[in-house]
């Protein structure tokens, strides 16, 4: 079996256009297929709308109780059930989940050394097989990045980091790409600049653009979920534009991480 694992990003989620876009190409996207979808953006909005302050550190957001009634309600609510509702129209059979659902992604609560990240999740376990008999009955799960601790919290998780996580546990059993979907066309050489792409990109080269600060903020935490992807035994592992996924999989547009 061949499985795709797709993630797509706040900046793409939070633009009714682009958001279409890549749902369109999502749902004409062939075989089995797993969508795990960010939305820090909406979250950070929500949360100011109701007075709560958002702090980020290293790209990872401080989730204190009120922070975390914020991200449930908009990951596993708003964002989830809005994409599920579209990709249903669109003819493909979605299933909208959190990690909590049929205990698919159990976590545990990180511990406090000198930052307290709050409700926030560190991936132990996904339950791949699970999610194995939900691709072959035809159903494609949507994950919000939300997982459960064995204590019973909700916390909070990076969808980049979800969307790997996925991804290799499945790698055990069939052939899976992993496709991170964001706002530009890929890892590029002047991130201004669309036209600028790196086609293909290993450890050592990596290194050397992170040294020269031509990749930086949340390509850094992306890229590093990316080549542990690659280690763990995922076939392909791709960064493109979020409409760009067909093309990307024939090799025909984004970043292959080597
Ligand atoms: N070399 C680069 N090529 C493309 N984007 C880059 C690069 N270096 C840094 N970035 C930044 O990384 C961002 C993507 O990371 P992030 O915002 O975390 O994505 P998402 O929310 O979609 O997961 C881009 O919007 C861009 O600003
Ligand atoms: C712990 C942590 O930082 N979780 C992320 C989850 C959402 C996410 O990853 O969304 P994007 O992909 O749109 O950035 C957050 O709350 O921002």
């Amino acid at each position: 079996m061949q499985i795709n694992v797709i993630k797509i990003g706040g900046n793409v989620i939070d633009v009714e256009e682009k958001l279409q876009g890549f749902l369109k190409s999502f749902a004409a996207l062939e075989g089995p297929k797993v969508l795990v979808h960010g939305g820090g953006k909406i979250a950070t909005r929500m949360a100011a709308d109701l007075g709560i302050e958002t702090k980020m550190v290293e790209g990872r957001r401080i989730t204190d109780a009120p922070m975390r009634d914020v991200v449930t309600m908009v990951y596993g609510g708003l964002v989830n059930k809005n994409i599920v509702a579209r990709l249903q129209s669109l003819g493909c059979n979605a299933v909208g989940l959190t990690g909590a659902d049929g205990g698919a992604i159990l976590s545990i609560k990180r511990p406090v050394k000198t930052i307290d990240y709050g409700y926030v999740g560190d991936i132990v376990e996904v339950r791949s097989s699970w999610i194995q008999k939900l691709l072959l009955d035809g159903v494609n799960p949507v994950f919000a990045p939300l997982t459960y601790s064995k204590e019973g919290e909700i916390l909070n998780t990076n969808a980049d980091t979800q969307a790997s996580a996925v991804a290799k546990s499945l790698a055990g059993e069939a052939e899976v790409n992993l496709i991170y979907c964001f706002e530009k066309r890929g890892v590029l050489l002047d991130a201004e600049n669309n036209d600028s792409v790196i086609p293909v990109l290993n450890s050592e080269a990596y290194a050397k653009y992170r040294e020269q600060g031509v990749i930086y903020a949340g390509m850094i935490p992306k890229l590093d979920n990316a080549f542990e992807a690659v280690r763990s035994g995922v076939r392909k592992v791709i960064i493109c534009e979020a409409d760009d996924i067909l093309q990307a999989v024939r090799g025909q547009a984004g970043t292959t991480i080597e």
